[in-house]
């Protein structure tokens, strides 16, 4: 007996294994006889086996994008799919779309796709934005009529009133982008895909995109999203895949699968640059605590001290700053100090520090007073992590995008 179709929407992928060769060159007839005679060999061998040895295939030719990935999802789930360049995201969108195919395992999608993975994907250039359309909606398994309902909406929402009737290959890439995603978004899919739409747009598009992408996921769409914006995938998902190096490392709630990636970037030391050698101006001791030696909470006081050394003797504005994981910063102000030359102490007070619970990075630099814009007497860099106890921020409606982490006292009455 068949077991009962996936209800559409659903998404599953079982043991799915991807790779490529790297060389795309021209091979000489010699090695390709050679590839044959190994490729013969290679059938022997399951195809675990075969994948194993860090990412090379037996042949030594292969890298593997993706190992093993075990996902289920469920109609209706937002996915925000992270991880750093390289990791196999979108080779796991193509998986999906069917625009290839796995080297083992088994990919089940159930339902319309609408995808939006490549700029042009799915968009033919030398028809017209709307033939493209129609096109697009007799793929998806649309009757004209229902294309032709929603056409007025997709033209509006990419902004493309004066040139639908142009073909599409002089279209802006900006143009095409928009295309794309409106068609994709608007042709009510049961599964929606997108990679990085965001980094192509506008700041005004973005947040179209991203209000869109919640209207839809209110239809009760499937969402898989990636994007290299934390904010913006925070914002739209509710469960978060971290992939590394083909891996799944965590699946779990959005918040879970940020918390460790930018936690691997942190401990990545390496990743953050550190201060250079044979600077003017230099950080001997930093360190961030709470009032008398207690943990930092959030709203509370905290104390960053600092000892500066180097021969540097004169004005000199020291830039501090805070930031979220290693990348986003909250806030930075700056203090001018005056050096003797010698080694010195500052200690400088926040009575009311404005972050909820998390782990943030501590940043100082330095410039001359007399040359603000000049070269830096201590160059901008990770001086020390350190923890904020407290609650974390109540998340803000979806897909409106929360920039930095900014804790604010507030109280409620009813009147
Ligand atoms: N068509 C291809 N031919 C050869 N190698 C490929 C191909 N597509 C992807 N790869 C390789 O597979 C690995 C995963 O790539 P993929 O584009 O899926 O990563 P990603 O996580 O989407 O990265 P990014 O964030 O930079 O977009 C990389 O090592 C990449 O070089």
């Amino acid at each position: 007996m068949s077991p009962e179709p996936a209800p559409a929407g659903t998404i599953r992928a079982e043991h799915v294994w991807k790779r490529f060769r790297p060389d795309h060159g021209r091979l000489l007839l010699r090695d390709r006889i050679e590839r044959a005679g190994r490729r013969l060999r290679d059938r022997a061998t399951a195809p675990t086996a075969r994948a194993t040895g860090g990412g090379r295939g037996g042949d030594g030719e292969w890298s593997w994008a993706l190992r093993d990935i075990d996902l289920h999802i469920r109609p209706g789930e937002s996915v925000g799919l992270i991880g750093s360049n390289g990791s196999g995201k979108s080779t796991l969108l193509k998986l999906l779309t069917r625009v290839m195919y796995p080297y083992a395992g088994r990919i089940d999608v159930a339902g319309r796709i609408g995808a939006l993975i490549e700029i042009r994907a799915g968009i033919h250039p030398d028809l017209t934005g709307r033939e493209n359309i129609y096109l697009f909606g007799a793929l998806l398994g649309l009757r004209r009529r229902e294309v032709a309902a929603r056409f007025d909406d997709i033209v509006e929402f990419a902004q493309l009133a004066g040139a639908i009737d142009r073909q599409v290959k002089f279209y802006s890439s900006g143009m095409q982008m928009r295309l794309g995603f409106a068609v994709a978004a608007y042709l009510e899919p049961d599964v929606l895909l997108v990679d990085e739409v965001l980094a192509v747009g506008d700041a005004v598009f973005q947040h179209k995109c991203l209000d869109r992408m919640r209207q839809v996921l209110e239809q009760g769409t499937t969402l898989v999203f990636v994007s290299h914006d934390l904010a913006a995938v925070e914002s739209v998902c509710g469960r978060g895949v971290w992939l590394d190096r083909g891996t799944v490392r965590v699946d779990g709630t959005m918040q879970q699968a940020l918390a460790a990636y930018r936690g691997s970037i942190e401990a990545g030391t390496g990743q953050q640059p550190a201060q250079r050698a044979d600077e003017p101006v230099r950080l001997l001791k930093c360190a961030v605590r709470g009032a008398e030696r207690e943990q930092i909470a959030s709203g509370g006081p905290a104390v960053v001290e600092i000892e500066i050394g180097g021969d540097t003797t004169g004005p000199v504005v020291l830039h501090l700053g805070v930031s979220e994981g290693t990348a986003n910063l909250v806030f930075s102000f700056n203090h001018e100090i005056l050096l003797d030359g010698g080694d010195a102490g500052h200690r400088c007070t926040l009575p009311h520090l404005p972050l909820p619970r998390g782990r943030y990075t501590l940043w100082l630099g330095a410039h001359s007073s007399w040359d603000p814009d000049g070269q830096a007497l201590m160059s901008w860099h990770a001086a020390t992590s350190f923890d904020v106890h407290g609650p974390e921020l109540d998340a803000p409606p979806r897909a409106v995008v929360r920039a930095a982490p900014v804790f604010v006292p507030h109280s409620w009455e009813r009147l």
